[in-house]
Formats: structure tokens, C-alpha cells, sequence
């Protein structure tokens, strides 16, 4: 079966070949899992099916992966960085076609998609240039002694990720681990898993059998790799639910984790600001394209008083340029909701809003183009005169529903943007840079923009305080976490043979 992009014509993607699991270099049927049916979120139809691999697998993955494991950690570093430098070449052949399957399987428009491919390849560079960084110290003995640390990878670790970006997180989140030595276990999200199989068919050739395993499947299998004996590391990229889900099982065995979670994430509009520009960073901080689904949205903007009319105004006005459409449209600039029960919560969060009294200014509706019936949509919907107390300003939605709060108060407003459990990203608009400064060293949050908001950048350690999570991704900080540290100690005085 393929896919076809309406503004392409001839472009396709196929729906891979194999829905077996990949382990141990090759496909295998799921021991007991049986398939699972793929909705595409665009139209609510069925696209595929993907294996559910369930605990009997994990015990066949992860006994192949223990072998893959003694030839690739044995793999000098700059081969193993050659060899994921020739996989960021392969992604980068095959983008159009992944991108196109998962605007398909996850809903994100197609533009946006081929941007995530483009990305997961940028993180096998990255990792792959910091091979070399693999390094430990000597410790001073004196004449008699020689004291160093070696880093050394951790075994098999597995990654358990999110729909939101399938293909950039299946992908971009194993370059780190392989990077360091380790075999690696991709445990796809459910709803959108095509990518992941797809790009075992990919590159699963270019590493030896058993360093790269994927398992799509649920929550099942998801408890298997974390509780496996022989899984040295989890990471995962999911909702706080999860992340504590994960860390409970993973301390059974003393297994370090790394959590990725998620955010309700402030963006803070000083009175010196151009309501132009600060509107325009509003909309962009949402992640509309994505229907918000992005934990690093900044889905609560505190507006001060002497700006709000006009910058609500303006925010309405910008959203305008978010309409819902085909995700496999290359012209489409708002995709659909991952799925229908998804789709049904964010409609939920929009009636809360109204029945406690926020004020809805725009969108709030399922948008009504013949063409998208069936598709999980909701319309970009900005509320303003949001209250604290209100659902939408403290639970993370995972939806296009910004909340527009206003201040006049720096310190209330501060206590405000900390007041929610979540700390992962803030965005803060000032011209004045003692301002800027000042608030940036009072915002809990992990990643703090100023001026900017929403990008990553390599090397930038990414990654939440509170309940957003633990650990740093993106960064020297992720390829060192998939290694633990061997202090060596050498005494150089003679032995003397007894005989
Ligand atoms: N901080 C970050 O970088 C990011 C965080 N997220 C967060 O992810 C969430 C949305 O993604 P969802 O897929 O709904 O999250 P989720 O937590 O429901 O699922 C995430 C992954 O964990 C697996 N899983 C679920 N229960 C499990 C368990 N008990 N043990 C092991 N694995 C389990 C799922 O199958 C999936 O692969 C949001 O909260 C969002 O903020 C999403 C993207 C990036
Ligand atoms: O560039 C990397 C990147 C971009 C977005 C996100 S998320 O949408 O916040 O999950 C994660 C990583």
C-alpha cells in the first residue's frame, strides 16, 4: 500500500514491507502480541497494522542485543561514528518518503515532518562528532602509580518515545546510545509506530545484528524492557504518569533513567515589548502546526496589563495563519490530533475553559471542510482572561488551546508561572536585560528562551526540572549518560615472582 501526497502527485511513501519486529539483524513474528490497526489521523481511517511485541519478546531482543553488544562496544569509536555518519546520509536519501508516512501515521503536516527527519540525522552527526569526548582523566599518583577513568557504555538500554514526533524521536534518540557503545532497543509509540519499522528496513543492514532492536507495542512491552534484567538504562520520552511509572519499576533494579516528560510551559510578555513581535512569539511558541502537541509549547502566555488588549488582538489575528488541512499536503500548516480519544480530551479542556468563565477568542470548534471528515481536528483556540484556578492553566493539554493570562505584578505573576508541578521550558520577552536576566534566574524551568522561543539547539543540554523530567538531552550530557565510569588504578611497583 502507499500514500500519496496531494501536492506532490508522484511522491509516495509505501507502508514498510515487513511488520514483524526487528531484532537480532532480521524480522520475526510477535511471540503473542498478534498486530495492532494504525488510524490515520487526517482521516480516520485505517492505514496499516503494526506487531505488538509483549514481554517473550523482549526476552528474544534483548539476548540478541547482548551479543550485538560485545561486537559494538569492541568497535573502535571513530568506526562507530563512520557508521552512524553513513546512517544520517541514508535518512537524508529517504526523507521524503518518512515524512510523508508519518504526516500519514502521527497527523503532523508533511513540511514538518521532513524537518524531523532532517533533524534525527543532525543528532547522528552530533553524537558521531563527540565520539572522541568519550574520555575519562588521570588522577595524580606520583612516580609509583598510575590512576585514570575510562567511560565505558552500559549494555543494552532501551528508549521508549512519544507520538508527537515519531520519527525524529525513534530515530534521533538511538544516536546517543549507539554512539557511546551500547545496543540499542526503540520501543515506538503505538499510535504512530510506520516510521520506526520503516527505518529498521532502512539502516537495520548498516549495524551488526542485535546493536539495534525495534519493538513496537504498548505498555506491556514498554514494562518489559524496563524491567528486564539485562536492559542496563531506560530513557523515555512520555507524559509525567509514565516518566513515574518508569522510574518506580526501573529503581526494582537500580537502573538510572533518563525522563523527557511533559510541560505547561509560561511565556512572560514584559510591558516594553512590541505587541507585534510578542504576538507573533505567542503563536509560534504554541506549536499550532503540530496541534500543540509538543512539550515544549508554551501553552500559558502572561501578558502585562499594558499590553494585553492589543496582544490579544494581534494573537487572533496571527492564528489565522494556522489552518487545518491534509497532513500529507505539503501546503498544509495545521495537521490533526494523534487520535480520536486525544481528540475527544482537548474538545474537553475547551468546554472546561468556557464553563469556568474564561473568554474564547478564537477557534474552540472541529473544523467543518468536507475533506477533513473523519480526521481528528480542532481549530487553533486562544482563550483569554484565564484564571490560575482554571483546568487550562495548570494541566497539560497536549492540544492547539493557548491560555492568555494578564499581569500587572511581577512577583504574583512569578508565582503564578512556577505554581504548576510541570518545569521544562519558558519563554521571556523584555527589551530590558536586567529584567530578562532577573526572571530567567527565578523561572523554574529546565530551558529558558529570551526573545526566542521554541527552537532546540544542538548542543544546548535540553531537559525539565520538577516534574518534567530528569536528565539532559541533545548535548554532551545525553552521550555521557549512556556510559558509566571505570576508575582504574595501576600500582607500578615490581611484583616479585615467589618461585
Ligand atoms: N520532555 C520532552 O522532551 C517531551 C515530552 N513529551 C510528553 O509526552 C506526553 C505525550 O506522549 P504520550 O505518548 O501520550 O505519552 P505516554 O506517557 O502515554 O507514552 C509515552 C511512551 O511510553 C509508553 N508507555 C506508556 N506507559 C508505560 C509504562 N507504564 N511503562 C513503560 N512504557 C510505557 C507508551 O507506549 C509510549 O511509547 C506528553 O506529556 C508530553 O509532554 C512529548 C515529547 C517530548
Ligand atoms: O529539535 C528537536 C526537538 C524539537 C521539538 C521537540 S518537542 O516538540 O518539544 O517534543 C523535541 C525535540
Amino acid at each position: 500500500m502507499t500514500i500519496e501526497s496531494k501536492a506532490l502527485g508522484p511522491q509516495t511513501a509505501a507502508i514498510p514491507q515487513n511488520d514483524g519486529l526487528f531484532y537480532a539483524g532480521g524480522w520475526h513474528a510477535p511471540v503473542a502480541g498478534g498486530y495492532l490497526e494504525i488510524t490515520e489521523p487526517g482521516s480516520g481511517r485505517r492505514l496499516g497494522r503494526a506487531p505488538v511485541a509483549t514481554s517473550a519478546d523482549a526476552d528474544l531482543a534483548v539476548a540478541a542485543a547482548k551479543k550485538g553488544f560485545a561486537v559494538w562496544r569492541d568497535t573502535p569509536p571513530l568506526e562507530r561514528a563512520r557508521v552512524l555518519k553513513g546512517i544520517a546520509a541514508k535518512l537524508r536519501l529517504h526523507a521524503d518518503e518518512l515524512a510523508l508516512l508519518d504526516a500519514a501515521d502521527c497527523g503532523n503536516p508533511v513540511k514538518e515532518m521532513a524537518a524531523d527527519v532532517m533533524v534525527a540525522a543532525a543528532l547522528f552527526e552530533f553524537f558521531a562528532g563527540l565520539v572522541t569526548e568519550l574520555k575519562g582523566a588521570s588522577i595524580p599518583m606520583g612516580p609509583n602509580a598510575v590512576n585514570f577513568s575510562v567511560r565505558e557504555p552500559l549494555g543494552v538500554v532501551a528508549r521508549i518515545v512519544a507520538f508527537n514526533h515519531p520519527f525524529m524521536f525513534a530515530a534521533g534518540k538511538m544516536a546517543a546510545p549507539l554512539a557511546a557503545g551500547n545496543a540499542i532497543i526503540i520501543k515506538p509509540p503505538e499510535q504512530a509506530p510506520l516510521s520506526a519499522l520503516r527505518l529498521a528496513e532502512i539502516i537495520g543492514g548498516m549495524l551488526p545484528p542485535g546493536v539495534l532492536s525495534i519493538l513496537p507495542g504498548g505498555r506491556e512491552i514498554g514494562t518489559a524492557l524496563v524491567a528486564h534484567k539485562d536492559v542496563a538504562m531506560i530513557g523515555l520520552v512520555g507524559s509525567v504518569p509514565t516518566g513515574r511509572a518508569v522510574m518506580k519499576l526501573a529503581a526494582e533494579r537500580l537502573k538510572p533513567v533518563l525522563l523527557e516528560l511533559g510541560g505547561k510551559n509560561a511565556l512572560i510578555a514584559y510591558p516594553d515589548v512590541d505587541p507585534g513581535e510578542v504576538a507573533a512569539g505567542i503563536v509560534a511558541g504554541m506549536n499550532f502546526t503540530w496541534c500543540g502537541q509538543s512539550c515544549g509549547s508554551t501553552s500559558r502566555a502572561f501578558v502585562h496589563a499594558d499590553i494585553y488588549d492589543e496582544v490579544v488582538a494581534l494573537v487572533k489575528q496571527q492564528c489565522a495563519q494556522y489552518v487545518p488541512g491534509l497532513p500529507t499536503d505539503y501546503a498544509t500548516s495545521m495537521g490533526a490530533i494523534i487520535s480520536r480519544e486525544q481528540h475527544e480530551k482537548v474538545l474537553g479542556f475547551i468546554a472546561s475553559a468556557k464553563a469556568e468563565g474564561a473568554t474564547l477568542v478564537c477557534g474552540g470548534k472541529v473544523p467543518d471542510a468536507p475533506e477533513l471528515a473523519g480526521g481528528f481536528y480542532v481549530e487553533p483556540t486562544v482563550f483569554a482572561d484565564v484564571k490560575q484556578n482554571m483546568r487550562i492553566a495548570s494541566e497539560e493539554i497536549f492540544g492547539p488551546v493557548l491560555s492568555i493570562l494578564k499581569w500587572s505584578d511581577e512577583g504574583s505573576m512569578m508565582d503564578e508561572v512556577n505554581g504548576v508541578d510541570y518545569g521544562l521550558t519558558c519563554a521571556i520577552w523584555t527589551n530590558d536585560l536586567e529584567k530578562a536576566h532577573r526572571s530567567a534566574q527565578r523561572v523554574q524551568a529546565g530551558f529558558v528562551w529570551i526573545n526566542e522561543v521554541g527552537k532546540h539547539f544542538l548542543g544546548a543540554p535540553f531537559g525539565g526540572v520538577k516534574q518534567s523530567g530528569i536528565g539532559r538531552e541533545e548535548c554532551l550530557a545525553e552521550l555521557l549518560a549512556f556510559t558509566s565510569e571505570k576508575n582504574i588504578h595501576i600500582s607500578l611497583r615490581r611484583v616479585a615472582r615467589k618461585s
